[in-house]
């Protein structure tokens, strides 16, 4: 079935979101609408060059890829042309009139409306083609994939406020080009100097010519040839020397997209027995999308130069998703499929590489630039968490990487090493302790501190989802246990005076019964009670297994659906606190329940867990308050 000759279109509801965001907070920064069409047609003529590494007809005799750019001052206009891959109908409609990202309509929920943040937010999106919208108010765009017939061309033109058109057209060359037609207020850019500096300014790394007309006379005689703008190798095969740092950033953006500017990077050659180029940049910010399960963008793969794929999952692991780069192999065949990457030794070899490479980029800002580092760490800290779990043979290069928050520092920013705790570690503390809970104020103010305090050991105090599985997977650190203090048994005694462990034996000794009363009333719901060395302040906490989840987790994952084993806590009471000392004058054994339930309770809650009858709860302490009256 043939498509109807012009057809009007919606744009999908995302797309007229974010062009209105585009236009309204960009403009200060117009000039880069200019950089985001030039680097997808470079794309483009990428995709090409891959396309025809098995099939040489789709350059249509024109194997010389390039970029143009043209304009008409009368008539106010730029045009953007490449011969790249060019699309078809489909792909029109599929590339510019949606957004197929999951995730965005919960980003774009998040706009203010206040341009300056909107502005910021959108280096999360990535701008690309709709940036055009910046300076166009009507854009044109016609289009033909490579090796279909001339008469299959599409064009697509918009005034982002109405929709789009699409419409069939003749078009004798393969290849994109892009007429924007400019506001009014943006007339002076359809200017050759102008155009030829942003190009510098913008492109001057894009490894493909991006040319200009030139116009010459000679003898009265004017003639117009086509100029190189741009220095069109490839950055990444530049010695790093030569290479300056805006160089890397402008490079930094064609690659990611994003308009901010990196946060670091790492330029190696590698040379032995396999030979690569890798250029690892850090984003200064998290992109929306980052715990989307599919990532969209990732590191470009190129074989000698050749733009092979995008690829987010073999060369690099989860737990570094965030970085973007270009590795340039010498020792893969042209011919690499996705297939080949799934098991290829080659591409094993630049993963652990450049696994290094990034590690060690971290490690040496964490070192050096200790400001940088917690930059970084506030954008991507939660999921280099993930990294102890991923990837066993870097473990403890990733461990020294982490950051906690800590009772030390008494603030919730994470800028706390594993080092620096050991390096602070009481005479005869043997263990790394921390806590986990659903939010830094439970953590701060968990019962389980408080012996921790008395005694002045640091704990960290870890808050972030992945926290709970980052220990799991991380037992030790520099031959240190990390003990949860929630969880096993408490064992501070070479922390203990003598005179601590008499009075704890003495407190034992004589809160036995009462222990054991306790203990009768609430057997089918605790696994025991005893005696606390933990608290100092509160009557009662929970005390998980060693290999237990913590409550808050196990409600979360119950509440997502999972079956969860059920579990009977053990409680600790403090029998010094006067709660204690008044259960144990209580003569009425239906009171005495009832203190023992609330007691229990409250330690539950306390732990961020879920009482399983909290109306019977608030009934029982609303019935003690009354009776204290
Ligand atoms: N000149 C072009 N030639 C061919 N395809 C293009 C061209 N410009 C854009 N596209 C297609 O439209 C898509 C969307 O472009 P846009 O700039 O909005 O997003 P993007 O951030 O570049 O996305 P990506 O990084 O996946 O390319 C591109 O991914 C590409 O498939």
């Amino acid at each position: 079935m043939s498509a109807p000759a012009k057809e009007n279109l919606q744009f999908q509801t995302e797309v007229n979101q974010l062009l209105h965001l585009m236009i309204h907070s960009l403009y200060s920064n117009k000039e880069i609408f200019l950089r985001e069409l030039i680097s997808n047609a470079a794309d483009a003529c990428d995709k090409l060059r891959f396309e025809a590494i098995g099939n040489d007809s789709l350059y249509e005799n024109d194997s010389d890829l390039r970029v143009e750019v043209e304009f008409d001052s009368t008539a106010h206009t730029i045009t953007i042309r490449d011969n790249g891959i060019g699309m078809n109908r489909d792909e029109v409609v599929s590339n510019i009139g949606t957004i197929a990202r999951s995730g965005t309509k919960d980003f774009l929920q998040k706009l203010t409306g206040d341009q300056k943040k909107d502005a910021h937010l959108i280096g999360q999106f990535g701008v690309g083609f709709y940036s055009a919208f910046i300076v166009a108010d009507k854009v044109t765009l016609t289009t033909r994939r490579a090796g279909v017939p001339k008469d299959q061309g599409v064009r697509w033109e918009s005034d982002a406020q109405s929709g789009y058109s699409l419409e069939t057209v003749t078009k004798e060359t393969r290849g994109t080009e892009i007429i924007l037609h400019l506001k009014e207020e943006e007339q002076g850019l359809a200017n050759d100097w102008r155009l030829r500096s942003i190009i510098r300014k913008y492109s001057d790394h894009i490894p493909l010519p991006v040319k200009m007309l030139k116009t010459a006379e000679e003898e009265g005689q004017t003639s117009t040839e086509w100029e190189v703008i741009n220095k069109a190798n490839a950055l990444w095969r530049r010695s790093k020397n030569e290479i300056k740092d805006e160089e890397y950033q402008e490079f930094y953006k064609h690659i990611s997209h994003d308009w901010e500017d990196a946060l670091a990077w790492s330029h190696n050659r590698v040379e032995g027995n396999l030979e690569y180029t890798s250029l690892l940049y850090l984003p200064s910010r998290a992109p929306f999308d980052l715990y989307e399960q599919k990532q969209q963008h990732g590191i470009k793969l190129y074989v000698q130069r050749v733009f092979i794929m995008d690829d987010a999952e073999h060369l690099m692991p989860r737990y570094l998703r965030f970085v973007r780069g270009v590795i340039d192999s010498s020792d893969l065949p042209l011919n690499v499929s996705r297939e080949i990457l799934q098991s290829n030794k080659i591409i094993d070899s630049m993963k652990s590489g450049s696994v290094k490479k990034v590690l060690g980029l971290l490690e040496t800002m964490a070192k050096d630039e200790p400001e940088q580092y917690q930059k970084f760490w506030k954008e991507f800290g939660r999921v280099l968490k993930e990294g102890p779990g991923e990837d066993f043979s870097n473990r403890e290069q990733i461990a020294k990487l982490l950051r906690f928050a800590s009772t030390q520092t008494d603030s919730a920013d994470q800028t706390v090493s594993l080092e620096d705790y050991i390096s602070r570690m009481k005479e005869g503390q043997e263990k790394i302790y921390y806590i986990t809970a659903d939010s830094h104020t439970a953590a701060k103010n968990s019962p389980h501190l408080e012996i921790f305090r008395k005694k002045g050991i640091e704990v960290l105090l870890l808050s972030d989802r992945v926290d709970e599985w980052l220990t799991n997977s991380l037992h030790e650190f520099a031959g240190k246990q990390l003990q949860s203090v929630a969880k096993g048994a408490l064992d501070l005694s070479k922390l203990d005076s003598e005179a601590d462990k008499e009075e704890q034996k003495k407190v034992e000794e004589q809160s036995k019964n009462l222990i054991n009363q306790i203990k009768d009333t609430l057997k089918d719901k605790v696994e025991d009670v005893r005696v606390s060395h933990r608290l100092t302040s509160s009557p009662s906490c929970i005390v998980l297994n060693e290999h237990d989840m913590a409550l808050y987790m196990q409600h979360l994952l119950k509440q997502a659906g999972h079956e969860m084993p059920s579990t009977k806590p053990v409680l600790e009471v403090n029998p010094n606190h006067p709660l204690l000392a008044r259960m144990e004058a209580e003569t009425d054994d239906e009171r005495f329940a009832e203190w023992a339930s609330v007691l229990l309770d409250q330690a539950i809650l306390a732990e961020g867990g879920q009482l399983e009858d909290p109306a019977g709860f608030v009934h029982r302490l609303n019935k003690l308050m009354l009776a204290m009256g």
